[in-house]
């Protein structure tokens, strides 16, 4: 992507939000699918799989490690799995692109067979942290060489006799705790992992689906889930929710712009996930959950949001990991508030694919939005509107800084600008038709 000429985008403010936004496929569990696809026996048929770029990206990894992978029609796949412990040894380097959790997770998923894989991807990924990945697979028994201070390119050499891990992860994160059980897939006995906060927990649920054995139990250490390895995975079908971090920008658009009322089917509600509907319910949204159901064992339901008056909240730090990809909408949204929002431990996203604090505050000021910054936290001194008319956001590569800014720009004074919106396509490709089709004035800049 870093090499692909930058789309400059703007958003314009105008009248409400109206229709039905069907968001895409959740991207984790897309990831989960492929990739606990790949690691089982037999055939795994997907449906409403994520057709994004970081999604196509895990598709294209594990094809070249041997999974056949075929596109029926859109968002159904099928995937032949090679089972726990069956990847070739890839011929060429694995691009992951953009994608934190596809490079994280398929390092996981290699560092107990016996092959070498070199990994890569693009200017963001290439500046994210790949220790909190690679220490733990190296106690598996996995080589890893990575350029300086842990950065991609890094080679796994996986480890020929793994042991198994017991894992304590240092910071609150759902792709470390996946690295590791994915990990312990193909190690003899019992692979722990324990977690202080609750990050979402897919790959529980999913390898649960597949067939392996994992508990989770919650004691004063935080969650101890435990896996049993070397499970023969069996090919599953997989129904994808819709992603509730895509969702949350058309949720917030309905918030914030006067008049809208919009229908969003079908999210994953995942208690895990949830943060941000609990945040913009104690803001004062008007939020409307309808038939909820279990698909592909997740909770999922149907939301109707209306547009609101909201007022400035204190997000406490323990809610952090369940909203993490969602702070820079919701920075956006409580811009609009009246009062100040607090949002507390969130020094994650400084190390996402961009210093997501830092590009939303620059962004908001550079629109004439007040916000202030520590370390591990973030404060908008929300005054229920956004000047706009500044100079375009920097967006670094990052999907939702992007999107972020751009359903600023539909409830703001003046037409907000983005530099480029090309990572749109890693998250959510179908964003600007979607929010077009409510009635959303956006597009690439003419
Ligand atoms: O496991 C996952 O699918 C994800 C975990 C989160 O990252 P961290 O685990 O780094 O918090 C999140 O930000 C990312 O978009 C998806
Ligand atoms: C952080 C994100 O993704 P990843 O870590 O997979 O790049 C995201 O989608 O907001």
């Amino acid at each position: 992507m870093s090499n692909v000429a930058p789309s400059p985008m703007s958003a314009r403010p105008g009248g409400p939000l109206t229709g039905t936004a069907h968001v895409p496929g959740d991207k984790s569990i897309s990831h989960r699918a492929l990739i606990l696809g790949a690691m089982s026996v037999g055939r795994t048929r997907i449906t409403g799989l994520l057709e994004g770029q970081d999604v196509l990206d895990t598709a294209r990894a594990m094809r070249a490690m041997g999974a056949r992978i075929e596109r029926l029609n859109p968002g159904e796949w099928i995937v032949d799995g090679v089972g726990v412990g069956g990847f070739g040894e890839p011929e060429g380097v694995i691009d992951c692109g953009n994608s934190g959790t596809g490079v994280r997770l398929i390092m996981g998923a290699v560092a107990t067979t016996p092959i070498t894989v070199t990994f890569t991807g693009d200017a963001s990924l290439s500046r994210r942290p790949m220790r909190r990945i690679t220490d733990p697979l190296a106690l598996f028994g996995a080589e890893i060489i990575a350029r300086e201070g842990g950065l991609l390119p890094v080679t796994i050499r996986g480890a020929q006799d793994a042991v198994p891990v017991r894992y304590q992860t240092p910071v609150a994160s759902a792709q470390i705790k996946s690295a590791v059980l994915l990990a312990g897939l193909n190690a003899p006995g019992q692979t722990v992992v324990i977690e202080a906060e609750p990050t979402r927990d897919h790959t529980e649920r999913m390898l649960t689906g597949f067939g392996a054995t994992i508990t989770t139990e919650i004691t004063p250490e935080g969650r101890v889930i435990t896996l049993t390895g070397q499970p023969e995975l069996l090919g599953q079908n997989v129904a994808v929710p819709r992603d509730p971090s895509s969702a949350a920008f058309p949720v917030a658009a309905a918030l914030i712009v006067p008049g809208s009322e919009v229908r969003v089917p079908g999210i994953s509600r995942n208690p895990t996930r949830d943060g941000l509907f609990v945040t913009l319910q104690e803001m004062g949204a008007d939020l409307t959950w309808e038939n909820p159901r279990d698909e592909g064992g997740e909770p999922v339901a149907d939301l109707i949001v209306r547009h609101s008056t909201l007022h400035g909240v204190e997000v406490p730090a323990e809610r952090a990991a369940s909203m993490i990809d969602e702070f820079p909408i919701l920075s956006v949204v409580a811009a609009m508030a009246q009062g100040k929002t607090v949002m507390n431990g969130v020094a994650e996203l400084r190390v996402k694919e961009s210093d997501r604090i830092d590009a939303m505050a620059r962004g908001l000021r550079d629109n004439g939005v007040s916000v202030d910054e520590t370390p591990d936290s973030m404060t908008v001194h929300g005054r229920g509107v956004i000047p706009g008319g500044g100079a375009p956001a920097a967006t670094h590569l990052d999907h939702r800084i992007a999107m972020s800014f751009l359903v600023a720009g539909l409830a703001a004074q003046a037409p907000v600008r983005v530099d480029d919106g090309g990572a749109i396509a890693t998250s959510f490709p179908d964003f600007v038709r979607l929010m077009r089709n409510l009635g959303a004035d956006l597009g690439p800049d003419a």
